[in-house]
C-alpha cells in the first residue's frame, strides 16, 4: 500500500499509510469516541475538519447506512491507528482521503498541546511530504469559512409530517439526521428550513417551537439564524443544540470563543445545576459560550472544565443544549430534552407570530 504524509502547523510532517488516496486539508481534531465511527463520519458538524480517532481500531463492525447522520462523508480527511477495508474503500469511494498505521497517541497528544491546527494530508502513490506542506499552506482557518451553511443545509424546506404534536421550525445549518428522528418519534412535525431562512417564512408557518440545529464551523458565521433568534425571542419557544446553543446566546446578547481541541467523544460529563445529577453526553464541538447574556440562566456544565453545558430560560421558553442529546454515537442518557423541548411548545399560546 502507498504511502501518505500529514503536515502539521508548526511545521512536522508525519508518514503513514495510505487508506483512502487523495490531497486534502483542514482544522485537525480529534474524538475519543470508541464506537460509532459511521455517525461521526457523517456528522455535518465536522466539515472542513480533519477527524482523528484516539481509539486505535475503526471499521470493526463495517458499515450500514442506516447508521449514518448525513447523506455524505464531512470530514475532509479520516486519520486513524488503523482502518478496516471496509471503512478504507467507503471512505475512497466517496473520495475523502484516509491514511492510518501512524502514532495516534502521539498525534492526540500533539493538539492537547497545541490545540486543534490547521493540517496538510497528501496519500496515494504520487503522495509526498511537499504536497503534504503544500496542502497545509492553502488552509483555510475555521472562521474563514465566512458560509460554511451553504456547504451543509438543506437548499429549501422539507417538511416532515407528525402526529398531534407541535410544529417545529428546524433551522438546519448542519442537522444530524437524529435530530428530525427524535422530533418526529415525539410527534412532531418537522419543517427542516435552510440556515439562512427569513423572520417572514418563518412567520408564515406559524411553529411552536424554533429549533437551532448542530452545525459546523464558527457561530460568528451564522448571521441570519441569529438574526432570526432575535426576531423570535420572547415570541415563540426556542431550542438549540451545540452550535444552535451558541447561535441563541449570541443573539441574546452572550458570546461565544474558540476551545482549545475541544470536547469530541462519547463520554463527557455532564452536571445539571438544580438537580446535582452527573450524565454522560456525546460532544462534538471547538467553540463555547463564553458569558450567556442576561436573559440566560447557565442550568448544566461540564464537570471537566466547567464551561456552559445548558442555557435556559422560563420566561422566554429558552432550551438549549451544547452537547447532543440525540446521541448517535453514545449514551442515550439526555433524550428527554426532546420531550422537554415538545412540552415547552406545547405550552405555546397559539397566537400567530408575526415579523416585523
Ligand atoms: N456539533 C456542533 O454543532 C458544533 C458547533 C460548532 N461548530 C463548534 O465546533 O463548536
Amino acid at each position: 500500500m502507498s504511502a501518505a504524509y500529514v503536515a502539521l502547523e508548526g511545521g512536522s510532517v508525519v508518514e503513514a499509510r495510505c487508506r483512502a488516496p487523495g490531497t486534502s486539508h483542514g482544522e485537525l481534531v480529534f474524538t475519543t469516541a470508541y464506537t460509532g465511527y459511521e455517525e461521526s463520519l457523517t456528522d455535518p458538524s465536522y466539515e472542513e475538519q480533519v477527524l482523528t480517532f484516539s481509539y486505535p481500531l475503526i471499521g470493526n463492525y463495517g458499515v450500514r447506512e442506516e447508521r449514518f447522520e448525513d447523506e455524505r462523508v464531512h470530514p475532509r480527511a479520516v486519520v486513524a491507528r488503523e482502518l478496516t477495508d471496509d471503512v478504507a474503500s467507503w471512505l475512497e469511494s466517496e473520495g475523502v482521503p484516509a491514511v492510518d498505521k501512524l502514532d495516534t497517541r502521539d498525534l492526540v497528544g500533539q493538539i492537547r498541546e497545541g490545540g486543534a491546527m490547521k493540517c496538510g494530508i497528501s496519500a496515494g502513490p504520487d503522495a509526498s511530504p511537499e504536497k503534504a506542506k503544500d496542502a497545509l499552506a492553502d488552509c483555510p482557518g475555521m472562521s474563514d469559512h465566512t458560509d460554511i451553511g451553504a456547504q451543509v443545509s438543506v437548499s429549501s424546506q422539507t417538511t416532515y409530517e407528525g402526529g398531534d404534536g407541535p410544529d417545529v421550525a428546524l433551522v438546519d445549518c448542519g442537522a444530524k439526521g437524529s435530530i428530525v428522528e427524535s422530533l418526529l418519534e415525539r410527534d412532531a412535525t418537522v419543517h427542516v428550513l435552510p440556515y439562512d431562512v427569513t423572520p417572514a417564512e418563518v412567520a408564515d408557518l406559524d411553529p411552536d417551537v424554533l429549533f437551532v440545529s448542530n452545525g459546523p464551523g464558527d457561530p460568528a458565521n451564522f448571521e441570519a439564524a441569529e438574526a432570526l433568534v432575535s426576531e423570535f425571542v420572547g415570541e415563540v419557544p426556542l431550542a438549540g443544540i451545540c452550535l444552535g446553543q451558541q447561535i441563541v446566546a449570541r443573539a441574546l446578547g452572550g458570546t461565544t470563543e474558540k476551545m482549545a481541541f475541544g470536547h469530541r467523544g462519547v463520554n463527557q460529563p455532564v452536571r445539571d445545576l438544580r438537580s446535582d445529577k452527573v450524565v454522560m453526553t456525546t460532544q462534538n464541538h471547538g467553540y463555547t459560550v463564553a458569558e450567556p447574556g442576561p436573559e440566560l440562566d447557565v442550568t448544566q456544565v461540564n464537570v471537566n472544565d466547567d464551561t456552559a453545558e445548558g442555557l435556559e430560560s422560563d420566561d422566554l421558553q429558552v432550551l438549549t443544549r451544547q452537547y447532543h442529546p440525540e446521541a448517535n454515537p453514545g449514551p442515550h442518557d439526555t433524550l428527554g430534552f426532546f420531550d422537554d423541548v415538545v412540552e415547552m411548545a406545547g405550552e405555546q399560546s397559539r397566537t400567530p407570530v408575526t415579523a416585523d
